[in-house]
């Protein structure tokens, strides 16, 4: 089989599109499944039975994401805080919100002083419509990720797991500029790497399994097997380089 196809930023929206329009899904179904396959992917990281999980939430469906991966990732048994500062327009976020208020699940406007000592933190604030410089207050969030990453005299740092996208980076080209882009460990891609992903050289899964045969012909895009009734694929990593 052909390599995974990673996607450009225009084609991945355009994607988006005819899955939600043409194939007749919606995107709370979509977005249960995208959540659902990044924590499996979580999971599967580590056999620790109950871990300190903080899930940054950005304003779109990435944001979205997480709060359905925190969801799952309490009912898999793990301590789950998430951080949403602001709560998205769809009524559907909402929901997601009031999902997670009804296990106790905490949802704070901004960073627990514990961020540091978590297990995993789920980057889950931009995924493929990001674009331009980071805005407040996801500006001073990313800072304070990098200052966690790049800090000496920690014994162990949380896990920094992103979704779709490392927020940040440009949707094609990646870490851009002046080295303070945050480098996650782990990357969960929904439905097909972005082209950002070439650059990234950490632990790589496949989630969303859940495109049509259809678009698959159409976008080319060479998926690889799902293992049993997984939502989640682990790849190789680095895949044309930096
Ligand atoms: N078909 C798919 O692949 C699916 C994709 N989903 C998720 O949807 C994501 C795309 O969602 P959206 O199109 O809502 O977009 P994003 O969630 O990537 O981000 C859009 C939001 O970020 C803000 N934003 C963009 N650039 C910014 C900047 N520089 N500073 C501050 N804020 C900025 C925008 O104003 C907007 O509120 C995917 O990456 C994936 O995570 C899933 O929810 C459903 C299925
Ligand atoms: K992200």
């Amino acid at each position: 089989m052909a390599d995974v196809r990673y996607l450009g930023q225009s084609e991945s929206a355009a994607l988006d599109d005819e899955l939600m329009g043409p194939c007749g899904f919606c995107l709370e179904q979509l977005m249960e499944l995208a959540g659902l396959s990044v924590a499996q992917a979580v999971q599967d990281l580590s056999q620790q039975s109950s871990m300190q999980i903080v899930v940054l939430c950005g304003p779109g469906n990435n944001g979205g994401d997480g709060l359905v991966a925190a969801r799952h990732l309490f009912h898999f048994g793990h301590d789950v805080t998430v951080v949403y500062p602001k709560v998205g327009k769809k009524e559907w976020y909402s929901s997601l919100v009031t999902q997670l208020k009804e296990s106790n699940i905490p949802v704070e406007e901004s960073l627990p002083s514990s961020l540091a000592s978590a297990d995993v933190i789920i980057d889950a604030l931009f995924g493929f419509s990001f674009s331009g410089a980071v805005r407040p207050p996801y500006d001073a969030i990313l800072g304070e990720l990098r200052r966690i990453q790049t800090s000496s005299g920690q014994p162990k740092k949380p896990t920094i797991v992103a979704v779709d996208a490392p927020s940040g980076w440009d949707v094609e080209k990646g870490p851009q500029g002046n080295g303070d882009a945050v480098i996650p460990d782990v990357l969960v891609s929904l439905t097909a790497p972005k082209k950002c992903a070439e650059h990234f050289y950490g632990r790589h899964y496949l989630g969303g399994r859940f495109v049509p045969s259809s678009i698959q012909r159409k976008y080319r895009l060479e998926l690889p097997a799902y293992p049993g009734a997984s939502q989640c694929v682990e790849l190789s990593t680095g895949k044309k380089g930096a």
